[in-house]
């Protein structure tokens, strides 16, 4: 993490820091991204009112503390010298009275601090979980093409950052007004005794400030700047050492690779980092240095008015003491201006992610799903390009899916068919024509009515490092405690007798990542992911390539099986074995994105086109 919180700037021959340092922010844009706070703070608020308010109580009561605390002492040093030059004895309980009350005041201001501190952190951390769990919430809303997007990527983890960086915001800003109200008192207290000595303390802060803000400001168009390099940073660190990819780094001995190209990163980003680190710390001491002039000016002053008896020796301590408070109070106040303005900065990250809507939503007024469907999906002329692509993955598509109907989707690599069962999910909508069911547009069916009707087993499936019935139940998870359903869809799917042989049963964790996890074989994984498609039971069910890792008598059993599963149900089946294919009513044959041919398999065969031919390649390899 270290490296990820301090920053670098080499990357100026990439988009986004170049944009940056072409760029860099002003002070108004700054200022502006204050505008921020109201926002957070209705966050922080939401996350506990009781402990938001005890906080702001807690903070005033502190803020008064000091400037009492140095006037008590003024008259316990003015009562001394009274006495020291008076003759004994000496009535002391004045003396004593004042001494009691500033140790009272004391242990009070540390009670608060340490209350204080315990409400910031408790407060943070509650922060820190409502807005992660926000995030994935809103992160769950938007589109498959938004994650596809490396700039929306850049954003999430920008995002995601804030969740757990903002709570120091919290804690600064709050801190802020604290320091604002001990300093009117303080203030207050200088002003009696002569104007001209605040004229000195802000001589003495400003250039510190200005300094401050101007190192912020480089410090924010670099971090910002280096997002792409810091994600490939953590994407170098997870695969040098992960468990899923040990193997083949092993294998290949890609180590050295891996962590040469992770040294170069992490020394220009280093670098780049010192450079601005150095700079800042050799001119934050000739800031000091003007501060400590401006201090010692004002503190002679005193000194000069006290030796000539304008002065008691007690308001002497009193001034000093609050000049030099003053001026740290204030040298903090102006420095974290700078913080927060820069926090409040970063706070956009997480609003702007927010804001993000997802294009692929739910109309004012869905159409409610058929149930069943009638006549089926209908693809008029269906093109589709993926995000930032120039390529057509699908192209000129028209036919029927009919109700009831098994159809298998056959082609070679990258010809288009995992695209054409995610444009029938909806994760996508066409780039041009439509797609309609029962007669009306896809986009005008509610959303998640559409999805629930609508079950896929991609090839991809997640393999979730959880309960091996948790595994089957994210099929239909609201499901998820009704055993009876989850073992039935196991049997369904054969994953019954791998659950049967692992320690924990159901209970099982699956995968490696946590302790006591039992990882499966290829083959294992696909028949517990196959048994979601029987938890789901919807009315159109999607296997892209479900059987590729089964071996040849679980292949033939889970196809007995599905016949059975899908009766009477729309089926999608994307699969590159013909034995599997033939039991289709209908195969469609595509060929860089476009429908080549479309029959049974008698048909197809009769036709003597694409597929036939791709058939008896097949049929020869087996002989
Ligand atoms: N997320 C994506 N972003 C950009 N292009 C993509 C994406 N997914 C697929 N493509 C491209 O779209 C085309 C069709 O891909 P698709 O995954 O639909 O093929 P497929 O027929 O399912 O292939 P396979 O048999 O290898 O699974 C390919 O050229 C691929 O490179």
């Amino acid at each position: 993490m270290a490296i990820l919180s301090s920053a670098s700037s080499n990357g100026r021959n990439n988009r986004t820091s170049r944009n940056n340092s072409e760029n860099p922010l002003t002070f108004k844009q700054r200022l502006s991204a204050l505008r921020n706070l109201p926002a957070f703070f209705k966050l922080v608020w939401k996350t506990s009112p009781p402990m938001f308010i005890a906080n702001i109580v807690l903070r005033v009561l502190k803020a008064a503390l000091p400037v009492i605390m140095l006037y008590i002492g003024k008259l316990i040093i003015d009562e001394v010298i009274v006495l020291t030059q008076t003759a004994g004895p000496h009535e002391l309980t004045t003396l004593w009275k004042l001494v009691a009350a500033e140790f009272g005041l004391a242990f009070l201001s540390d009670s608060l601090s340490r209350a204080v501190a315990l409400l910031d952190s408790l407060l943070g951390d509650l922060f820190a979980n409502q807005t992660s769990i926000e995030l994935m919430e809103h992160a769950a809303t938007l589109d498959l093409d938004q994650f596809e997007d490396s700039i929306f990527y850049d954003k999430l983890e920008r995002a995601r950052q804030q969740t757990i960086g903002r709570t120091i915001l919290l804690s600064q800003v709050l801190g802020q007004v604290q320091d604002l109200i001990t300093m009117a008192f303080l203030g207050a207290g200088l002003v009696a005794f002569n104007p001209w000595l605040i004229l000195l303390l802000v001589i003495a802060v400003v250039p510190a400030f200005l300094g401050e803000a101007h190192f912020n400001e480089k410090s924010y168009s670099l971090v910002h700047g280096w997002t792409p390099e810091r994600r490939e940073l953590d994407y170098l660190r997870y695969i040098g050492a992960s468990d899923e990819t040990a193997k083949e780094v092993k294998i290949f001995g890609l180590s050295g690779f891996l962590t040469d190209r992770y040294r170069i990163l992490s020394d220009k980003y280093y670098k780049a980092n010192k450079e601005l680190a150095v700079k800042r710390a050799s001119w934050g001491s000739v800031f000091a240095a003007i501060g400590s002039a401006g201090y010692y000016s004002a503190y002679g002053f005193i000194i000069w008015q006290t030796v000539n008896g304008m002065l008691s020796v007690g308001t002497l301590t009193f001034l000093a003491g609050s000049f030099r408070q003053l001026r740290s109070l204030l040298e903090g106040v102006l420095t974290r201006f700078s913080s927060v303005s820069q926090g409040a900065l970063f706070l956009s990250d997480l609003f702007d992610f927010f804001e993000i809507k997802p294009r692929i939503y739910t109309p004012q007024k869905p159409r409610p799903f058929p149930r069943p469907i009638k006549e089926g999906f209908v693809f008029e002329n269906v093109g589709f390009k993926y995000l930032n692509s120039e390529k057509w993955a699908n192209r000129h598509l028209s036919f029927t899916l009919h109700a009831g109907e098994k159809l298998a989707l056959v082609g070679e690599n990258g010809a288009g068919k995992t695209t054409l069962v995610k444009l029938l999910a909806r994760l996508y909508d066409p780039s041009e024509g439509r797609i309609l069911l029962d007669g009306y547009d896809l986009r005008e069916y509610d959303l998640t009515e559409l999805r629930q009707e609508i079950g896929v087993i991609f090839q991809d499936f997640v393999k979730f490092q959880m309960s091996a019935s948790s595994n089957i139940a994210v099929g239909r998870i609201a499901e998820k405690e009704n055993k009876n359903r989850i073992e039935n869809s196991a049997h369904q799917s054969l994953a019954d007798t791998v659950i049967e042989k692992l320690p924990g049963k159901y209970d099982q964790i699956l995968g490696k990542r946590f302790a006591k996890g039992v990882e499966l074989s290829g083959g294992e994984w696909q028949k517990v992911a196959l048994g979601r498609a029987y938890m789901r039971d919807a009315q159109v069910l999607i296997l892209d390539e479900p059987t590729a890792a089964l071996d040849a008598r679980a292949e033939y059993e889970v196809f007995q099986r599905f016949a059975e599963l899908t009766h009477g149900k729309t089926a999608v089946l994307i699969s590159h074995r013909f034995s599997t294919v033939r039991m289709a009513d209908r195969i469609l044959v595509l060929d860089n994105g476009e429908l080549h041919e479309i029959g049974s398999h008698e048909e197809l065969l009769a036709n003597d086109g694409r597929y036939a031919e791709l058939f008896r390649l097949q049929a020869r390899g087996y002989q």
